[in-house]
């Protein structure tokens, strides 16, 4: 039996769900992996908590469900501590990354990213912050850099794994980098925010902006700043992760054309129905000469057309190449548990290296 030694940076919907998968799975895990997961740290914006030998994931949940901090544990708890100096006074195989997103300066994400993977530990994320603002600064501090003669064998360094950043459980990253092989990718269609798309398709159905947007909220879907859903920018940054990861096109936020859903109404929704359409917040990679063009925006597509029969709790990628053919992937999601399922998949993959 291997164990890895975890550190949980983020203990809201995303965090919560993964702990509860830790006790689900456990042994699965085991019988069928050898593997077995230990949480020796945990952070939430109050503090943290510090345990060698493991902190318990269901008293833990029992703590948050009351509105405590991590902190707040006896004997492990540390108020008002950030993850990164957790980060350098555990000793843990793997960080997980779910705190909220920062698109301005990506933290605390990106500082706690940097310092574990400097440090030889993996990090798994799903926090897409760090990633759409420096990804070729993340990827070269881990085996996700391209091989040079000075850093050798990307496979020598941390993993970086962020299967959970593009899509929920949607495996779009797995997908363009392993199933495509061999292939050349010549246009990206996605639509990755699921909140965008419940709220398109329920103001289909009559439901206000408004009351769409809190179905999503309550449900754990929405992010911690909703802006970032409705005007494209979780959507723009999903994208941004797809270019550099899949496409490996060197690309920050500020390469992706951002036009979100606020300015929709019933009636554009039901008058694109009626010609036979429906506007989805489409993600486009769109070769243009030899880069990809990237945009965010809402689109109409024709009904036929496989990302705009997905229902409302769904998204989907689809990718046209030269010799693979036309790949689409969709996923069914209604709560934040398949995104924790993807960081497990993530620690897994780590895992069989
Ligand atoms: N929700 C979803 O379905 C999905 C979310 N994601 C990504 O996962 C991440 C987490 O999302 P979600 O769980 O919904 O967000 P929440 O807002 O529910 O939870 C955020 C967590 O981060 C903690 N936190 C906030 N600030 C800090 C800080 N400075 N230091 C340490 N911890 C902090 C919060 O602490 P406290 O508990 O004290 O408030 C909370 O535990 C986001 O980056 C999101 O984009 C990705 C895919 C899907
Ligand atoms: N807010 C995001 C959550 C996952 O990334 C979404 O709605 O898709």
């Amino acid at each position: 039996m291997r164990t890895y030694r975890l550190f949980l940076s983020g203990l809201g919907n995303v965090g919560r769900s993964f702990l509860a998968i830790m006790q689900s799975q456990a042994s699965l895990l085991a019988r069928r992996y050898g593997v077995a997961l230990r949480l020796v740290a945990a952070a939430d914006s109050g503090g943290a908590a510090i345990y060698a030998t493991g902190l318990d994931p269901a008293t833990i949940l029992a703590l948050k469900q009351r509105g405590q901090s991590i902190a707040a544990l006896p004997e492990s708890g540390i108020f008002g501590i950030a993850p990164v100096e957790v980060i350098q006074r555990i000793e843990a195989d793997i960080l997980l990354e779910a705190t909220p997103v920062n698109l301005k300066t990506g933290q605390p994400g990106l500082d706690t990213v940097r310092a574990a993977l400097r440090r030889g530990m993996h990090a798994v994320l799903a926090n897409k912050g760090p990633l759409a603002l420096a990804y070729t600064e993340l990827a070269d501090l881990s085996d996700m850099g391209e091989a040079t003669e000075e850093r050798g064998d990307p496979r020598d360094w941390p993993a970086l794994r962020f299967s959970a950043c593009v899509g929920g459980a949607l495996p779009t990253i797995a997908i363009g980098r392993r199933d495509l092989a061999g292939a050349t990718i010549v246009r990206v269609e996605a639509v990755l925010n699921g909140t965008t798309q419940g709220i398109l398709r329920a103001m289909e159905q009559g439901s206000s902006y408004a009351d769409a947007l809190a179905e999503m909220q309550r449900r754990g879907l929405a992010e911690t700043d909703p802006s970032l859903d409705v005007e494209g920018w979780d959507a723009a940054s999903k994208l941004t992760i797809l270019a550099n990861a899949v496409l490996r096109q060197p690309t920050t936020l500020a390469d992706v054309a951002v036009r979100g859903i606020t300015d929709l109404t019933t009636g554009d929704l039901r008058a694109a129905l009626d010609r036979g359409e429906r506007i989805v917040l489409l993600c486009l990679a769109e070769r243009r000469g030899g880069d990809f063009h990237l945009s965010v925006q809402p689109t109409s597509l024709p009904l036929i057309h496989p990302l705009a029969r997905m229902s409302a709790d769904e998204m989907g990628v689809v990718y046209y190449t030269d010799i693979t053919g036309r790949q689409t992937a969709t996923t069914l999601e209604t709560d934040p548990t398949p995104t924790a399922a993807a960081m497990l998949r993530d620690i897994l993959d780590i895992a069989a290296r």
